[in-house]
């Protein structure tokens, strides 16, 4: 059997919630680092791959450059049906990436019409008329007003994707899709007879996912966050379209040493951090410093830990803090000094013995990911909504890994991960 759904995620910690969220019902999730260099012919391909690429503020050519790619890639492997996995909470520029990515899909594989829909009800996220909502608070009031690359300044979903596409937008309301997935679809064709390109579908709970998942699974690409996406194996395996169930194999064995590395500035991620500070040896970077003489002081205090005391290095700030060194700095230079010395500092814990790794921050899970040339994770239980444990390889070191997004999970995150990890190892 071929690939049933091909995913494409903009960023790292969006592909394993993603991952996650369809491994629920119990289906074979494949999730890859990037466009795999290996041929689709002579892959291993699941019903259900997830493309991980980190494209979500990279200039808007080199994200639809790299989504095609995997695109292209998906398709010799067999897909005929799309997803394009971006932030519940709608992270983009008024220049994309999220609108030019979606509009560059359709045309390559002649979809007329698509959906946005990045409710994640239950981290908070709803939809309503066209605004998003995280917990109570509309998305421009929310912490995502702050964020250090994409300030999100509005709430209105069909003003934000105007900017970012050619085509016409317009909304299937929460009204439509509480009378169905028959009148959703009625609206989408009512929409589709106007031009309507991209529409925006609300929803605040999960029972609406299921009816947009059942009124849209046939379409050629859909768009949004990883909870839209949750029932669609549930339906496929209904259809008959998949039959197979994962076989679940035995955890593998990985040493006890561990690291918490955050970039991740997010209100819930600074929480985080400091509800762990506490109960595990931490050093901060500090941009400016890192800027004016590298990475090394973080490098020499890391090489003096024992490999088996947990350990947090972090540069999560506060959003005062951040936007002083981005005005020193600029907003892309702090971002990429942080990330690489977070990817430096991963190697160095690699070497150093340390086999559990928890990633807070979805750039910065990228840049980690990436240092350790890690190419494809195989999904493991959740530690909470969206952020499942994974194992993978780091060459032939075998790696536990997960990626949380900055606003997932409980303010004690980083205890309950490591807690799950011995139940499940
Ligand atoms: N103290 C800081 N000052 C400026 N930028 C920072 C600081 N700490 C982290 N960053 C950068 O902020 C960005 C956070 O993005 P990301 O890792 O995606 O987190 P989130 O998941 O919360 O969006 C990264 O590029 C990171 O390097
Ligand atoms: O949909 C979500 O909220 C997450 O899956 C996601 O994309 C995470 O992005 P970051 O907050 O940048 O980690």
């Amino acid at each position: 059997m071929g690939v049933v759904l091909g995913c494409i995620a903009d960023d790292f910690t969006g592909a394993t919630d993603l991952a996650g969220l369809l491994a629920r019902s119990g289906v074979k999730v494949s999730l890859r680092m990037g466009v795999p260099e290996e041929a689709p012919e002579d892959a291993d391909v699941a019903a259900f791959e997830v493309i991980a690429l980190k494209c979500r503020t990279v200039p808007v050519a080199e994200a639809v450059a790299e989504t095609r790619a995997a695109l292209d890639w998906l398709r010799r492997a067999g897909a005929e049906r799309f997803f394009w996995k971006y932030c519940s909470t709608f992270d983009s520029t008024a220049e994309g990436n999220i609108g030019p990515v979606a509009e560059a899909l359709m045309a390559e594989i002649g979809a007329e019409q698509t959906i946005y829909c990045p409710a994640f009800p239950e981290n908070g996220r709803a939809i309503f008329m066209g605004n998003l909502f995280v917990g109570e608070l509309p998305l421009a009031e929310s912490p995502m007003k702050d964020h250090p690359l994409t300030p999100m300044r509005d709430s209105n979903l069909m003003r934000l994707i105007e900017p970012q596409v050619t085509g016409k937008v317009g909304l299937a309301n929460r009204l439509t899709v509480a009378r169905g997935p028959e009148a959703l679809k009625a609206r989408l064709d009512e929409l589709k007879a106007q031009g309507v390109a991209h529409v925006v579908v609300d929803a605040v709970a999960d029972e609406d996912l299921g009816i947009i998942a059942e009124a849209c699974h046939d379409m050629k690409l859909m768009t949004g966050g990883s909870a839209v996406a949750m029932p669609l194996p549930g339906i496929y395996l209904r259809e008959g379209s998949i039959t197979e169930a994962a076989k679940r194999e035995s955890a593998p064995q990985v040493g006890k040493g561990s690291i918490v590395f955050s970039g991740s500035c997010s209100a819930m991620t600074r929480a985080q951090v400091a509800d762990y500070l506490p109960k595990a040896a931490g050093y901060k970077l500090d941009p400016l410093d890192l800027a004016a003489n590298g990475p090394q002081a973080a490098r020499d205090w890391l090489a003096a830990q024992d490999p088996e005391t947990p350990k947090i290095i972090y540069a999560t700030a506060e959003p005062e803090d951040v936007a002083k060194v981005q005005a020193e700095l600029g907003v892309a230079e702090a971002g990429e000094l942080v990330e690489s010395a977070l990817a430096q500092l991963a190697q160095d814990a690699l070497a150093q013995g340390v086999r559990r790794f928890v990633v807070a921050g979805g750039e910065t899970s990228g840049a980690v990911t990436k240092a350790l040339g890690v190419t494809a994770m195989e999904i493991d239980a959740e530690i909470a909504p969206g952020v499942p444990w994974t194992w993978c390889r780091s060459g032939d070191t075998q790696i536990a890994m997960t990626l949380k997004s900055g606003n997932f999970g409980a303010v004690t995150f980083f205890t309950n991960a490591f807690e799950k990890l011995e139940q499940i190892s």
